[in-house]
Parts: structure tokens; C-alpha cells; sequence
């Protein structure tokens, strides 16, 4: 039986937490991410040398890699029309982001479900007796479902999975072992090296019908089978998925707007979502101290697993190491993003602003807010900084993904990518 919480090294050799890292696994990806990503991409064939997809999420998903250079080396390798479908798949992120951000509220009603549906302990489990079996069962991989046992225990070995096995995960988590979606989204959002608030809970939705309403994803033994290469062919699957219900989705508001930063000095504090200072648009500040929160952001009411810990901690240790070398100053550890011990610097470093990168809807964007709104209170304003690629495309994300992949080609030009 698997320790579903316990603490893992496996996950952070798999994918070590640094830029030069993920740089080096992009190199490698690269030349697979044209046609062949287009033909191969829906079959699962592990983390090993035969992989379809590129596996970069965990750097992709932290900025580690920017968007933005990960979509040019593919374009540059390839031409525009070769990788159409990777480059799509990488604007699913930007998608979802956009979309949450335009919609808060449905985050908002995520975090409350959560809360509502476990107790409150480190490792919580569901207050409802009768849950709280099946879900141990689920999670520890011990339903009897073929492919499914051997998933929950790979997510909670190596911090990730296939796209595909995420969505027949999710599929017969929802339909056939009949649990709480919003518990299955807090048990890949808390095991995930890339949990993401906005990939992971809208991902979620759109399996349970919620997201795109009416329509669900009905995971089969057939399609299993066949991209696994036979490796899995499980029984009993449900064979109807009937939509979830939920509340209707909110009208989109409206997105943040980028807004320059004003020169002077500055103390630049590093968030987890966006670890690659060197590219952010600080043009004109003068960045004099470098401050670094020592934990990533929660993943959830519970511990994120040890190897998510692992590669947050790891991830921000190398954007801080990097930002004092781009900015020539002196790196500050502070444990989390607190307004207490960011008005302290401040202070130290006789400054009265704190530059950082724009925090998207999740649980990063909630502490940063109640630091900004406690440091204000000191006199410490914290700004956000929002880049081109983000300020360009949420706002376009107020349809469905097919009506925003129209938009690539000029958010590409925008970006000047493949000029
Ligand atoms: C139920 C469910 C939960 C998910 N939870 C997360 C999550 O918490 N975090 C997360 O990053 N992704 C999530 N995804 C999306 C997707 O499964 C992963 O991004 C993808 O599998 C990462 O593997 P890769 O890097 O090999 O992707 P590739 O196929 O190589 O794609 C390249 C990049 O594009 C982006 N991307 C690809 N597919 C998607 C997608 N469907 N949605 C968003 N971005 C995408 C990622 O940045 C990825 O690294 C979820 C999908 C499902 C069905």
C-alpha cells in the first residue's frame, strides 16, 4: 500500500528544480515537438526515451522556461505549421489562466468546497465517513481498477502524469468511483510538481461537464487500451457521464491591465509562478535587495507532497541565486510571503516599494493580496508587474478554447515570434 503523503526524493531527481535544468530538457524535447508531437502526443508511454510530449509543465508552469522562449525554439526548430498542435497545447495554459483570472469567483467556490468537504487536519480527510474510505481506497491505489491504482501511485511517486492518464483519472474518478470532483482536483493540485489552480481546477471541471456545459469526458476501456499500447484495459468503467451540476458560470470581468512600473529603487520579492526575473519588465526600477519566501504557496488546506515542497523550495533558490546575479545585489529569505517580514526589509533597505511579478487567481495570488493590503497599512506599497504575454492574451478568454485559438497567430506576432 502507498503512503499517499508520504515524502518523496524520486520526484525532484526526475525533474531537478533548477532553470539550467529545464533548459537542458527543452533542448532534448525540441526536435520531438513538430509533427510528431501532433501524431503521438495521446499516447502514454511514460517519462522514459519513447515519451510523446515534452514533460517540461513542472518548469513551464513556474516560469522556470518562459512561454514565450519555449513557443519561439519550437516555431524556430520547426516553421508555424509543424508544431500547430504543441503550440496550442502551451496556449492552453495561457488560456486557462486568462479564464480564471477573468472569473475568480470560480476559484473562490473551489477553496470553500474544499474547506467544506475535509476536516482540518495536516493530511485532511473527508468529514463524510462513508467518503472517506472510498477516497483513502482511490488515493492509495487500492480500488482494483486497472491503470487507475498504478496512476494514483506514479502521481504520488513522480509528481506527475500523462495529459491523457489525467483525464481518464479524472473521468473515472467522477463517473465510476462516483467522489467529489473538487477532492480528486485537491489530491492532483497537491501531488503535482506543475499544480496549477487554473489548469488543475478548470481541467477538472471540464471532465465533470461543469467547465463546458453539458459536455463531459467519458474515459473508455477501448481508448485506454489502445494508448497504452495494451498496458491497461480496465473493467466496470462507467459507460455514461451525466454533467455535473454546479453553479452557472459567472460573466467574465475584466482583465488586469499592465501598468509600467515608475522608476526608483525597489526590492523585488520572487513568486513561485513566475521564476524568471531576468525577463520580467522592471525597466527602470532599481532593484536593490532581492527577497526570496523560503516555501512555496499551499497547494490546498493540506500539505503539498514532499517532492512538490522539494521543487518549489529548489525552484526558488535558483530564481534568487539568478536574480541577485541579473540585479548585483544581495539575496533576503523571509519563510513565506508575509506583510510583517517584507515591511521589515523595506525598512532595512530604506525603500518603501516592493516590485513582483503579477500572481495569477490561486493560492499565491490570496497571500500576496493580504501582504499588500497589511504593508500598505505600513506605508510598504507592493506593485505587480503583468507581462506581455499574459496582458495580451486573457483578455481573450472569454469564450471557449476554440474561438481563442484564433487568436494565436496574432498574439505570435504580437509576441514577434516567428517573424
Ligand atoms: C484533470 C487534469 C488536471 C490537470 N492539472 C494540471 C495542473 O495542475 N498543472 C498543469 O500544468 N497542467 C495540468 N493539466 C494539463 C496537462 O495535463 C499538463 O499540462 C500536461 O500533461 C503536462 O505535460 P507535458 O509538459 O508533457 O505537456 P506537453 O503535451 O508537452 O505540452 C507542452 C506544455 O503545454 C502546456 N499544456 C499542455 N497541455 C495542457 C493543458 N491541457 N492545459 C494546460 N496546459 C497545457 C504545459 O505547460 C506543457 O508543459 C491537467 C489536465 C487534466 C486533464
Amino acid at each position: 500500500m502507498t503512503d499517499a503523503h508520504a515524502l518523496t526524493d524520486c520526484a525532484s531527481s526526475l525533474f531537478p528544480p533548477t532553470r539550467v535544468a529545464g533548459l537542458q530538457r527543452a533542448v532534448d524535447a525540441v526536435p520531438r515537438l513538430g509533427a510528431a508531437y501532433g501524431r503521438d502526443r495521446n499516447y502514454d508511454r511514460g517519462l522514459g526515451n519513447d515519451t510523446t510530449v515534452s514533460a517540461l509543465s513542472p518548469y513551464v508552469r513556474h516560469r522556470l522556461i518562459t512561454e514565450h522562449e519555449l513557443v519561439a525554439a519550437v516555431i524556430e526548430r520547426h516553421g508555424v505549421r509543424a508544431p500547430e498542435k504543441f503550440v496550442q497545447e502551451v496556449f492552453w495554459r495561457t488560456y486557462w489562466k486568462g479564464w480564471l483570472e477573468l472569473r475568480p469567483q470560480v476559484w473562490r467556490d473551489y477553496v470553500a468546497d474544499v474547506s467544506r468537504l475535509v476536516d482540518d487536519g495536516e493530511h485532511p480527510l473527508p468529514v463524510d465517513a462513508g467518503l472517506r474510505e472510498r477516497y483513502l481506497a482511490a488515493i492509495e491505489g487500492r480500488t482494483g481498477i486497472d491503470g487507475f491504482d498504478d496512476w494514483a501511485r506514479d502521481l504520488v511517486a513522480d509528481g506527475w502524469l500523462h495529459n491523457h492518464v489525467r483525464m481518464w483519472f479524472a473521468s473515472i474518478w467522477i463517473f465510476t468511483l462516483r467522489l467529489p470532483w473538487q477532492l480528486g482536483a485537491d489530491f492532483f493540485l497537491r501531488h503535482l510538481l506543475d499544480g496549477d489552480p487554473a489548469s488543475n481546477t478548470l481541467s477538472w471541471r471540464w471532465v465533470a461537464g461543469l467547465q463546458t456545459r453539458g459536455k463531459t469526458y467519458l474515459a473508455t476501456a477501448e481508448n485506454i487500451a489502445r494508448y497504452t499500447d495494451g498496458r491497461y484495459r480496465p473493467r466496470g468503467l462507467a459507460t455514461t457521464a451525466e454533467p455535473l451540476d454546479g453553479p452557472p458560470v459567472p460573466a467574465a470581468t475584466a482583465a488586469p491591465e499592465p501598468r509600467p512600473l515608475a522608476p526608483g529603487r525597489a526590492l523585488l520579492l520572487l513568486g513561485e509562478d513566475d521564476l524568471h526575473p531576468e525577463s520580467l519588465p522592471f525597466a527602470g526600477v532599481k532593484v536593490v535587495g532581492v527577497v526570496r519566501p523560503e516555501r512555496g504557496a499551499p497547494r490546498g488546506p493540506g500539505r503539498a507532497a514532499g517532492g512538490v515542497q522539494a521543487f518549489q523550495r529548489g525552484a526558488l533558490v535558483d530564481a534568487g541565486r539568478r536574480a541577485s546575479e541579473r540585479y548585483g545585489c544581495a539575496e533576503s529569505v523571509i519563510d513565506e510571503v508575509r506583510a510583517s517580514e517584507l515591511v521589515a526589509l523595506a525598512h532595512a533597505h530604506d525603500v518603501d516599494r516592493i516590485v513582483t511579478a503579477y500572481a495569477p487567481t490561486g493560492y499565491a495570488a490570496d497571500a500576496l493580496e493580504w501582504a499588500r493590503a497589511e504593508a500598505a497599512g505600513d506605508g510598504i506599497v507592493i506593485e505587480t508587474v503583468l507581462r506581455g504575454w499574459d496582458a495580451r492574451a486573457w483578455p481573450q478568454a472569454t469564450r471557449g478554447f476554440f474561438p481563442f485559438t484564433e487568436r494565436i497567430p496574432g498574439l505570435l506576432r504580437d509576441a514577434g515570434i516567428g517573424a
